[in-house]
């Protein structure tokens, strides 16, 4: 018995990753909560016979709470492509209503810039007493997708890409988007030249501009993001049933004291938060994992990713420091 939650349910995110979520078998209970279309979505997908029952909510009759009550899972996918400023409003607004209604639940934020809305849902738990960094993650899967895709295309074999894992550190936007190839599973870098390699990092780091280019105004990566985060959420839930999970996520690197202390040594500068390695287990991170060996170029790599890092930390908790809750 599983009641997970979208909120955002009726956006280009939204519908598709609320479609995967009833198709997974898991889950018993499916709230949709958004400020438009949620009923329509909902009577949609409550026709699939699959175990789910699928709720609809709007703003109205304390929607939002109803949405929330006995949630385990909330997946965000609210807010406006590629209007950050909006977006840290919406998140924090419905972190407020996640704090007071479902403080235990797993929480999985997909609304851009994800490097700034962990740190300010992070901030808004902690002014409710309810933080608890173990259970809260950004959602940087479609990073580690595009890694496994790409690396496989350039190899001359894209039906591989389901067998190619391939390590995605640091962020979720641009620079700070730290594809680890040379920890590649099976190892295809070694196939290819340095300049190869760059190429290939640069086009995982700005993944999303294809998808933007491509879409010619008409919003970004929605489907991919979709099956993305179906994925990272059957992930946490196969945790929950205590399968031994394995993943990358943007964490809170306090999550965990012992793991967390060596990455901050690895990373050399500190930072609250950052996409590493985090072994799941029921009670959500149990475990975060060392960066492991970086070639000089992924060194370099890291070291231009932390200024950006750093800088949308700190405009996440200065958000809420200035907000009034
Ligand atoms: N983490 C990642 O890898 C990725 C993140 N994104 C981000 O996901 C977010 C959503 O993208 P799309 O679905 O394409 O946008 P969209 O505009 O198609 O959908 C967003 C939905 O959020 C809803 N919404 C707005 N304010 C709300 C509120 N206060 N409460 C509940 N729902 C609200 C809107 O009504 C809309 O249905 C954007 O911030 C985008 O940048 C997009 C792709 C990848
Ligand atoms: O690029 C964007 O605006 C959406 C996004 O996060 C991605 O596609 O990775």
């Amino acid at each position: 018995m599983v009641h997970a939650v979208v909120l955002g349910a009726a956006g280009g995110i939204g519908q598709p990753v609320s479609l995967l979520l009833k198709t997974n078998p898991i889950i018993t209970k499916l709230s949709l909560f958004d400020i438009v279309n949620t009923p329509g979505v909902a009577a949609d997908l409550s026709h699939i016979s699959t175990p789910a029952v699928v709720t609809g909510y709007l703003p109205p009759d304390d929607g939002l709470k109803k949405t929330l009550e006995g949630a385990e899972i909330v997946v965000i996918p609210a807010g406006v492509p590629r209007k950050p400023g909006i977006n840290a409003g919406i998140v924090r607004d419905l972190a407020t209503a996640i704090a007071t209604t479902a403080p235990k639940a797993f929480i999985l934020v997909i609304s851009n810039p994800v490097n700034s809305t962990v740190p300010i849902v992070a901030e808004v738990l902690k002014k409710h007493n309810v933080y608890d960094p173990k259970r809260l993650f950004g959602v940087t899967t479609l990073d580690i997708v595009r890694a496994s895709t790409f690396l496989a295309e350039v190899n001359g074999d894209v039906t591989a890409a389901p067998t190619v894992t391939v390590p995605v550190l640091g962020g979720h936007s641009g620079v700070t988007i730290l594809p680890i190839l040379s920890q590649a599973q099976p190892s295809l870098s070694k196939n290819l030249d340095q300049a190869a390699i760059e190429a290939l990092t640069k086009r995982i780091q700005f993944g999303g501009d294809e998808v933007v280019k491509a879409k010619d105004g008409a919003g970004s990566a929605t489907l991919s993001m979709a099956y993305a985060g179906a994925e990272f959420a059957a992930k946490i839930l196969k945790a929950v049933k205590g399968e031994e999970v394995i993943t990358q996520s943007y964490v809170s690197l306090d999550a965990c004291t012992e793991g967390g202390k060596k990455v901050a040594q690895e990373i050399g500068t500190p930072l609250e938060f950052f996409s590493v390695s985090v072994k799941l287990g029921p009670n959500g991170i149990e475990k975060i994992l060392p960066l492991g060996d970086l070639n000089e170029y992924e060194k370099g790599l890291l070291k231009a990713a932390i200024p950006e890092l750093q800088e949308s930390i700190t405009k996440g908790v200065n958000f809420i420091s200035t907000s009034k809750l």
